[in-house]
């Protein structure tokens, strides 16, 4: 006889995550803690500056990846959150575009791998780009089912490639790490007192209105000393932010486009969850932010990042459209530290580390991807 699976007791967490997952009624988002709205919801949570390590990177390098000098950065702490930073968009203008192109164009191609991969031929998933952009400059015009190859990319690993069935990373599973995304990783990294962090694994995941990212840890690299980055681009989403154990309250926070997000220390081993993209503030089709070009002073020649010619940033507005993207970039393994030779030998870093697998929004250890509400 089955034995009846019981579902898992409602928690804060997961109440929360429904709550603002919600389309009808639409949660009301006057608790959800805006970075750039101090001065109106400053008191959800305490918030205070976080120092950053200004002589770290110098102004012609964090220039050349396309963000404004550390000393002009608005940077913050949480209270009871040690080792968590939010850096309000620190990126030039014209800036993020490079970013934006890159999710769509050039990352998703090979060696690196993305969900249409599990259920695709390789050339049917070649130059997702050339094949979905006529689709989507008629966007406005088309049915939904006819979505193109772009819009139906969840997610892209890249570096060390994450095995979603086994969330783990192998030292056989691993194509190079983009070198321009390392850059900005490494650069942001060492303003948050981070020298020596390596960028070596990437996942971009890719949101629309219906999508959400389930409650989880993200616990699979080796080194969890080293921190996590998250990069946003795109319309706003409402990031929840947990505690160690998956049942505590999470707090509700804005990311909006430029959005940079350190968890490290403690906050490394935060539970986490997206569970709503929301348009951005300004009520427009695209971020204000986005709308601005790069100043006629950009010394383009001398940085990585590399313009985006007016008919690559078309293709790139028709996807944001109603979409969000995020980079999320990490370093697997510690300084001489190699992969274990036994799939289930312990090898974590860290002491706060307890190695439980990576759970989803259901509690149930599935799959944790990037999911469309019917
Ligand atoms: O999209 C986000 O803001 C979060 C992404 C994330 O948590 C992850 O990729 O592990
Ligand atoms: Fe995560």
């Amino acid at each position: 006889m089955a034995v009846p699976v019981l579902s898992p007791v409602e928690d804060a967490f997961r109440r929360l995550f429904k709550l603002y997952r919600r389309k009808q009624p639409l949660a009301e988002l006057s608790g959800v803690l805006d970075f750039n709205r101090l001065e109106v919801n400053g008191s959800i949570a305490k918030v205070h500056p976080a120092k950053l390590n200004q002589s770290s990177v110098s102004d012609q390098d964090t220039q050349s990846a396309g963000l404004q000098p550390i000393s002009k950065w608005k940077a913050y702490g949480l209270e009871g959150y040690p080792g968590f930073v939010f850096i309000s968009n620190p990126f030039l203008p014209g800036c993020q575009h490079h970013w934006v192109k890159q999710c769509l164009k050039l990352y998703p191609q090979k060696p690196n791998i993305c969900n249409l991969d599990m259920h695709m031929t390789s050339e049917e998933t070649s130059d997702l780009w050339g094949k979905s952009r006529e689709q989507l400059r008629h966007k406005g015009s088309r049915k939904r089912e006819s979505r193109s190859l772009l819009e139906k990319l969840r997610w892209v690993t890249l570096g060390y490639h994450y095995n979603w069935d086994t969330k783990r990373y192998s030292s056989d599973h691993r194509s190079p790490f983009p070198t321009d995304l390392a850059a900005l990783s490494e650069h942001v990294a060492a303003a948050c007192g981070f020298s020596n962090f390596k960028a070596e694994a990437g996942i971009l995941n890719y949101y629309h209105f219906d999508s959400s990212l389930g409650i989880h840890v993200d616990e699979s690299e080796l080194d969890l000393s080293q921190p996590l980055l998250s990069f946003s681009f795109g319309h706003s989403s409402i990031f929840l932010l947990g505690g160690l154990k998956r049942e505590e309250t999470p707090l509700p926070m804005f990311m909006h486009s430029g959005d940079i997000m350190v968890m490290s220390g403690i906050s490394r081993l935060l539970h986490h969850a997206v569970p709503r993209i929301v348009p951005c503030p300004e009520g427009m089709a695209l971020p204000y932010c986005l709308t601005l070009s790069v100043s006629e002073d950009f010394p383009i020649g001398s940085s990585i990042i590399d313009p985006c010619s007016e008919v690559d940033w078309e293709t790139c507005v028709a996807y944001l459209h109603d979409s969000r993207i995020n980079m999320t970039v990490r370093q697997v393994l510690g300084a001489g530290q190699t992969f274990p030779t036994q799939p289930n030998q312990e090898t974590c870093t860290w002491k706060g580390c307890e190695g439980s697998p990576q759970q989803d929004s259901e509690g149930t250890g599935k799959r944790l991807k990037v999911t469309d509400s019917s």
